[in-house]
């Protein structure tokens, strides 16, 4: 039997198109051809277990996919329905373009590889995109005679006999010469394994030039003196036994099972195999969910390796176990990229365009419910296992910020749990802060943005018996303005700013206040300088500076818009001088001549100003230039 045909195309030019469109995901015809295949195996298995079709093979359930770079070959062969030649018709010949149709009248102009995608799935005919002809060899459950169909890629075909003896079929590529590098068995299974490792059903790739290993190909000189006599008794055409054939997938991923079935060991296998990173998950998220639309998957919280690393993450969309793409930040919140994870989602199309999910309600309904979960999560982490919460927070913590930020739906209902690491090295939650802070300085919160920089404030803090937090990560700054913003009443301030009214001191004496403020106005060359006489626990300190916080939140704004306008203007800083130092003391002496009264200003002050901040150049030159005079004084 041998029937020739034309494929119901209207449009000629298909097969240049198609080629061009999906140029640059060309390896998708392996993820179309083995869903095919398993749909085919399911298919089957389904009509057996309604008792519409009888299994008489018994053979198991497998795709095969052989290449075969000497014949120039790529063959993906199943066990499943089959096809008859009625079949071959409506689903090959007809239905395939009847899509692409409409959709070349509608977006001839527009050749956006992006929208082509998604809006059409190519399916079967994009095996065409790398084969110079295509053959189905297949042969139905139902009986009837196998058939084989060859297309070139133009508009005609031909249906002849098949060889197929048992029922599935054969769906065979003659790749062309360009394409050649899909025949290597490595990058073949490469791609196999990225689209098709969950896939239901075992998935092994062959490679047709393999040759088997008999005895008699054995190297003779490499066998060892002893054991010469050994193989006196082996039949030499005996067939070295292979190793059980392994499928390349996984048929049943963890996260198609029931949470209550999985172990703390299966889900920490399941990250390193996935995600090739043998550092263990924080935790993680079981998602499983039936209605009103069907999600399973799992979320890994990964454990940065420092705290400068760049977070990336990874999360794996899959639509029945088929992979789909990577990191589709319309399905998952933006945040949660950063996380490590597979989603499954039956009720997504197989080709995504991103234009399409951008405008779909159900997929920013998925968004939602996954960053539900994710907060309920945390919460319930928070809640029966602080220890453990708080062990990870720091790890966590930049996520949950930027969540915060990016969402306020999530930002309102984490709000109670962010904690905070004081410089007790304790984790507290705003509210316990606020409570400790209440009788001190009420609904402001102190942070420290930089342990080194200010490390004498720290120390200032806990001589007063005062707490502050650490904020040190960039994003810190974004979430400051967050929670305020949700929080009218609470004020961050950084650690040294405005805090001279809040530390422990019996009141200062300021009856020197006016004679030392004028004194430093007057030798520093700054009338605007403003300087406040304090009487400070620790007397290790003569001066400090204080910076206001508006001042220099508006300082780093305009640097973060390119408008850098270098140090803080003279009113936006505060001299405190503590009393009870000997040097302060020394200022307010009158036997203490004019020269060194002079000397001690212009360093207390830069002293002061470099415990806070870089000097600018001249100031440093000055500096340093006072500083070694100081040196040699002391060796005259
Ligand atoms: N290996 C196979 N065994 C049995 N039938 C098959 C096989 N491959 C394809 N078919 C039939 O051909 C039809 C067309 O396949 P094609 O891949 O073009 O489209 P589809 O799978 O229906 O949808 P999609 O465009 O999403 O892939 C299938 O629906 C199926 O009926």
């Amino acid at each position: 039997m041998t029937k020739q045909g034309n494929l119901s195309i209207h449009s000629e030019n298909i097969f240049p198109i198609i080629k061009k469109w999906l140029y640059s995901d060309q390896d998708i015809f392996i993820r179309e051809l083995i869903s095919n295949a398993c749909d085919a195996i399911l298919k089957f298995k389904k009509l057996c277990s309604m008792g519409e079709a009888t299994d008489t093979l018994n053979d198991p359930f497998e795709i095969r996919v052989t290449t075969d770079t000497e014949k120039g070959t790529i063959t993906i062969s199943d066990n499943g329905i089959g096809m008859t030649e009625e079949e071959i018709e409506k689903y090959i010949t007809q239905i395939a373009f009847s899509g692409a149709e409409d959709f070349l009248t509608k977006y001839k102009d527009k050749m956006d590889d992006d929208q082509i995608i998604g809006h059409f799935g190519l399916g079967f005919y994009s095996s065409f995109m790398v084969s110079s002809e295509v053959q189905i060899n297949t042969l139905s459950y139902q009986g009837g005679e196998p058939l084989l169909w060859t297309c070139d890629g133009g508009t005609t075909y031909e249906l002849a006999e098949g060889t197929r003896a048992k029922r599935g079929t054969d769906i065979i590529l003659h790749v062309t010469e360009e394409c050649r590098e899909f025949l290597g068995f490595y990058y073949l299974s490469e791609i196999i394994k990225k689209y098709c490792s969950f896939m239901p059903i075992p998935i092994y790739v062959i490679d047709a030039n393999k040759k088997e290993e008999t005895v008699d190909e054995i190297d003779v000189e490499e066998i060892n003196e002893n054991d010469k006599d050994e193989i006196v008794d082996i039949d030499v055409n005996e067939v070295v036994e292979e190793p059980k054939e392994k499928p390349i997938n996984d048929t049943t991923p963890l996260y198609t099972k029931q949470p209550s079935e999985c172990t703390d060991e299966e889900y920490k296998a399941f990250y390193r195999e996935t995600f090739h990173d043998y550092q263990e998950p924080l935790f993680w998220i079981h998602l499983n969910m039936d209605y009103p639309f069907k999600l399973k998957g799992i979320l890994y919280f990964p454990k940065l390796k420092n705290e400068y690393e760049l977070i990336e993450g990874k999360i794996k969309l899959y639509n029945n176990q088929v992979f789909v793409a990577e990191n589709i930040k319309e399905v998952i919140p933006e945040f949660l990229l950063l996380l490590k994870g597979v989603l499954d989602c039956p009720d997504l199309p197989l080709n995504v365009s991103r234009s399409f999910l951008q405008n779909d309600g159900f997929v920013k309904k998925i968004s939602d419910y996954i960053t539900k979960k994710v907060a309920d999560k945390l919460i319930s982490l928070s809640k029966k296992e602080n220890d453990n919460y708080k062990k990870f927070w720091d790890d966590i913590a930049p996520f949950i910020k930027y969540g915060c930020i990016r969402e306020e739906k999530f930002a309102k209902k984490m709000m109670d749990y962010i904690l905070y690491k004081t410089i007790d090295d304790q984790h507290v939650t705003l509210k316990e802060y606020l409570e400790k802070a209440k009788d001190s300085h009420e609904n402001k919160i102190f942070y420290v943005s930089d342990k080194n920089q200010q490390s004498q404030y720290i120390r200032l803090f806990k001589d007063n018996g005062l707490d502050a937090v650490y904020l040190p990560h960039p994003i810190d700054n974004s979430f400051i303005s967050l929670v305020e913003g949700l929080n009218q009443d609470i004020k961050f301030m950084r650690i040294d700013s405005d805090i001279s009214g809040i530390l422990n001191k019996e009141e200062a004496d300021k009856t020197h206040e006016t004679t030392l403020s004028s004194l430093f106005q007057k030798v520093l060359n700054n009338n605007s300088l403003k300087v406040s006489v304090e009487n400070l626990k620790s007397d290790s300190t003569p001066s400090m500076i204080l910076v206001s916080e508006e001042g220099r939140r508006m300082q780093e704004m305009m640097k973060t818009y390119g408008m850098d306008i270098g140090h803080l203007p003279a009113q936006d800083l505060t001299l405190i001088l503590n009393q009870n130092h000997p040097l302060i003391k020394a200022l307010c002496n009158e036997n203490v001549s004019e020269q060194t009264k002079d000397l001690l200003c212009h360093q207390l002050y830069d002293l002061a100003l470099l415990s806070n901040q870089s000097l600018a150049p001249d100031a440093m030159q000055d500096f340093l230039s006072r500083s070694h005079e100081l040196l040699l004084n002391l060796t005259a």
